[in-house]
């Protein structure tokens, strides 16, 4: 699926759904390709990421993950980015080899977080061990600090970064240092690609220079972050606040909650009809009460 496009737009880094007792569920991802690509306007996927439980799924299940949602959605999605980051390299570049064998059009990686890099050129180090198992695609770093405690800043981490690696294509940027975004922004528009992964502040990172965004809920979202999208194109900064309130109107509610990756399996589950099933621990199922409030809530906006 080695796209000759460069990754634009919206990207929905991909649940992982699961079965009532916990075994990974391939058998609705066709369904779920179509319910991106038609109900949502979302032809890129970011696979095994943290929406994605990567990090909770065995190398095996990444890479029937990976190869599912390569056949399904082949002639129907412009990118399917594999998540291939590990604590371990010897995985990541299982991983990393397998993705291009099976025809992903990219891949990307987190930092390892048990034991960390304390400095850029040991985090390069580790990630170019593993982009070199992948040499014919593109290879994008995961920065999402709040998560890996890696805080090295990105603006410093790109400079040089393509001569040490040379399918290094871009960053998915889940920070809120709308600073550090924006001097890599500066200084590599023309060569990289920069994935923006705070859903609601896309439209700050869209102000300073985004190529796009990866994020959970483009998933159930994407046909409003899309008018979004369109409204900011056409300079209507007006149209692009509506939109982002809205959606923004739904998170922060949400969030008070409370909030993270089971959550948003029970929202993807009665927005798409898609059953997604349980998290996997440590993570908890979403509860009732949280189901019912939410979906309330996604009713009243969307009607
Ligand atoms: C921590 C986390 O999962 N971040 C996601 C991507 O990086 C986002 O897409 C968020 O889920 C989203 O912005 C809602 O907070
Ligand atoms: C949100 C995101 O991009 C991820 O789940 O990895």
């Amino acid at each position: 699926m080695a796209s000759p496009k460069r990754l634009q737009g919206l990207t929905a880094a991909t649940i992982t759904p699961m079965t009532p007792d916990g075994e990974i569920n391939l058998s609705v991802i066709g369904q779920y390709v179509d319910y991106l690509v038609k109900e949502q306007g979302v032809k890129n996927v970011f696979v095994n990421g943290t929406t994605g439980e990567g990090l909770a799924l065995s190398t095996q299940e990444r890479k029937q993950l990976a190869e599912e949602w390569v056949t399904k959605g082949k002639n129907k999605l412009d990118h399917v980015i594999i998540h291939v980051g590990a604590l371990n390299l010897p995985e990541a570049k299982e991983m990393a080899k397998h993705a291009a064998v099976i025809g992903a059009s990219g891949i990307a990686a987190i930092a390892p977080f048990f034991f960390k890099p304390t400095n850029k050129d040991t985090l390069v180090a580790f990630l170019r061990e593993i982009a070199s198992e992948a040499p014919g695609i593109p290879f994008y770093y995961y920065h999402i600090p709040s998560l890996t405690g890696v805080k090295i800043r990105v603006e410093e981490l790109l400079d040089g970064i393509k001569e040490q690696i040379p399918t290094f294509q871009g960053v998915k940027f889940s920070d809120t240092d709308l600073l550090d975004f924006a001097q890599c922004v500066k200084n590599n528009k023309e060569r990289f690609v920069l994935l923006y992964g705070v859903d609601e502040h896309l439209l700050s990172a869209l102000a300073m220079g985004a190529s796009g965004a990866v994020g959970s809920t483009y998933n159930y979202l994407g046909k409003k972050y899309n008018l979004m999208l369109e409204a900011f194109a056409k300079q209507d900064l007006v149209l692009a606040q509506q939109h982002q309130f809205c959606t923004g109107e739904f998170l922060s509610f949400v969030f008070k909650l409370g909030f993270g990756v089971a959550q948003t399996k029970a929202v993807m589950s009665f927005t798409s009809r898609i059953p997604m099933g349980p998290p996997r621990l440590p993570l908890l199922s979403a509860s009732m009460d949280f189901i019912e409030k939410a979906k309330a809530k996604m009713d009243s906006l969307m009607e």
